[in-house]
């Protein structure tokens, strides 16, 4: 090729490597569109018609931006050099994608750690840490603000963004309202309204265990807490424990959005050329009809989330627009089926995998609660479970149902010392993966990886570490999960019922390999788990 093709060429491709790092794309089908006119374009403007030169010119072009990004992305002069990690992750973001796409994400990262340290280069402009200091500075009181891969959390439809996406004071805003809504006098209601779940999960179990049929226990959690989570967000919606299973397709669509997150995480300016796909509107759609049903129902004679979203007794100067109330009961939905089912599921699972501990939990149950109906009528005791708490712990502590999450941002003008070691320039994305904090030794020793309820008993000592700042599942900080408390008051109902009620086994053999089919797309999802059940 002549010097007078090639060089403007070679200017044009580094003049967009140099435009793209100051200016990251917003959006993929835009930026494509733009790269892809660009050599066209220089073509004709030298005066050129020939496919000979279009082809050369977009070679060189794009083989020149690939070279110059690699060359940058792997050379001492980039921000993160010396921070290590694969060099596949410096070079590209599709290393993410792909790790992202396997759902081995949390495996990923912890093998990483263990092999780099505290402190792992996971992508051209992205870092992931695990020692507890940098995890109080990113997520503590004065911590980072969401990052990018939050900007999925925003309604193009509803010109809104749910509390997930939120940041700054827009967040503590909302998150006021959220508190409220979560407060003890609150959870009352809510607790008639899930009692009322969990005793229809019962008979419904009650028949597999008469037929002896085996049964898929995290399909059945999946309908407990989605119908749950309906009554919740919008007075109803789900019937998933009535008709076994997701007849609508509603479920599925909302994990088909969550799936897809995995990958825009990596790559969040793919989010506005995805959103354009049928499917993922497919819950907004529901969303909106919901909230039609919701209004025209009025209020319930037990308070719902979605009144205290709407702010139905007035606290607040400036109400709540009714699309921000439709964006956040959507998101209860999201944030509250699969991240307590699971946890369900993952306890069921620890229970029938080691029978001593299982034989202990099910013995408190029967002290604290002389039969069935005082589990699903109150949470009273729930104080008195100290041993079934301590195996919930261990369960979310070694299968965190949001096990890595999405990164946070360093401020604009504000570079970080991270590790102790490293400073990060702004925008710098940093990822905390609870999942690798969880099964490290420096914070849980011994056994990191071994379920053991009782290290979260014993009294401490020397020999052993119980790092209370690095148990996460629920994150930490102004944006940790809103509805903590109202999880654990599932986990213990719904824990307390199952060991009441049925003695459970295993009811095939891939059963007993369950946990190592839980994959990391943001949330997690697994295979089935058959169980027996009996009555007891
Ligand atoms: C065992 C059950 C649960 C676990 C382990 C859990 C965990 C989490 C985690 C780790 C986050 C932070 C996510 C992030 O930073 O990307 C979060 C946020 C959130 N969770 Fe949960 N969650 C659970 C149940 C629920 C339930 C039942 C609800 C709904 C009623 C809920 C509502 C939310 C909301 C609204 C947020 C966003 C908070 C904010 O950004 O301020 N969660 N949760």
């Amino acid at each position: 090729m002549e010097s007078d093709r090639l060089l403007p060429t070679i200017l044009l491709a580094l003049a967009n490597h140099l435009y793209c790092n100051r200016h990251e794309p917003q959006a993929a089908h835009t930026a494509l569109l733009v790269l892809l006119l660009q050599p066209p374009v220089l073509v004709l403007s030298l005066g050129r018609r020939s496919l000979v030169d279009f082809a050369l010119v977009n070679l060189v072009f794009f083989a020149t931006l690939a070279l110059s990004i690699t060359a940058y992305r792997l050379s001492p002069w980039h921000p993160l050099a010396n921070i290590p990690g694969p060099y596949m992750a410096k070079i590209t973001k599709l290393w993410a994608v792909k790790v992202g796409m396997s759902g081995y994400r949390h495996h990923v990262l912890k093998q990483l750690h263990e092999r780099y340290g505290d402190c792992v280069r996971i992508g051209p402009n992205e870092i992931s840490v695990i020692n507890v200091d940098s995890v109080k500075s990113v997520l503590g009181p004065r911590g980072f603000q969401k990052g990018q891969f939050y900007n999925i959390f925003s309604d193009p439809n509803l010109g809104t963004t749910n509390l997930l996406g939120l940041r700054g004071d827009a967040h503590a805003n909302r998150r006021r309202i959220w508190n409220r809504g979560m407060s003890t006098e609150s959870m009352k209601g809510f607790e008639v309204i899930l009692a009322k779940r969990v005793a229809f999960l019962l008979t419904r179990l009650d028949e597999f265990a008469k037929s002896g049929q085996k049964v898929d226990i995290a399909a059945w959690f999946t309908y407990l807490t989605s119908d749950f989570m309906g009554d919740m967000a919008f007075g109803g919606g789900f019937e998933m424990m009535r008709d076994a299973g997701d007849k609508d397709g509603v479920y599925a669509a909302n994990k088909l959005g969550v799936k897809l997150s995995t990958i825009i995480a990596q790559v969040p300016w793919l989010w506005p050329t995805i959103n354009l796909v049928p499917t993922v509107q497919r819950f907004r759609v529901f969303a909106r009809q919901r909230t039609k049903a919701r209004m025209a129902a009025g209020p319930k004679s037990h308070r719902d989330l979605w009144y205290h979203l709407m702010d139905e007794d007035g606290y607040e100067k400036v109400k709540p627009t009714l699309a921000e109330v439709v964006s956040d009961s959507a998101l209860t939905i999201v944030a509250g089926s699969d991240t307590s089912s699971m946890a369900l599921s993952s306890f069921v699972w620890c229970m029938i995998s080691n029978p001593d501990i299982y034989a202990r939990a099910q013995a408190e149950v029967d002290v604290a609660y002389p039969d069935l109906d005082s589990i699903i009528t109150h949470s009273k005791k729930h104080g008195e479970l100290k041993f079934l708490t301590a195996c919930l712990q261990e369960v979310l502590r070694l299968f965190p149902p949001v096990p890595s999450a999405g990164p946070r941002r360093v401020p604009a003008g504000d570079p970080q010392l991270i590790a102790g070691r490293f400073f990060v320039p702004e925008h710098t994305q940093v990822c905390v993966p609870a999942w690798a904090i969880h099964r490290s030794e420096k914070n849980f020793y011994p056994s990191p990886e071994g379920f053991d309820p009782d290290r979260w008993l014993r009294p401490s000592t020397e020999a052993e570490t119980l790092n209370q700042a690095a148990f996460m599942p629920f994150s930490l900080g102004a944006a940790n999960c809103a509805a903590k408390n109202l999880a654990w008051r599932e986990l213990l109902m719904t824990a307390s019922a199952i060991l009441k009620q049925y003695d459970m086994s295993f009811a095939e053999p891939e059963a007993e390999q369950w946990v190592h089919t839980i994959k990391d797309f943001y949330l997690t999802d697994a295979d089935e788990l058959n169980i027996k059940i009996s009555l007891r």
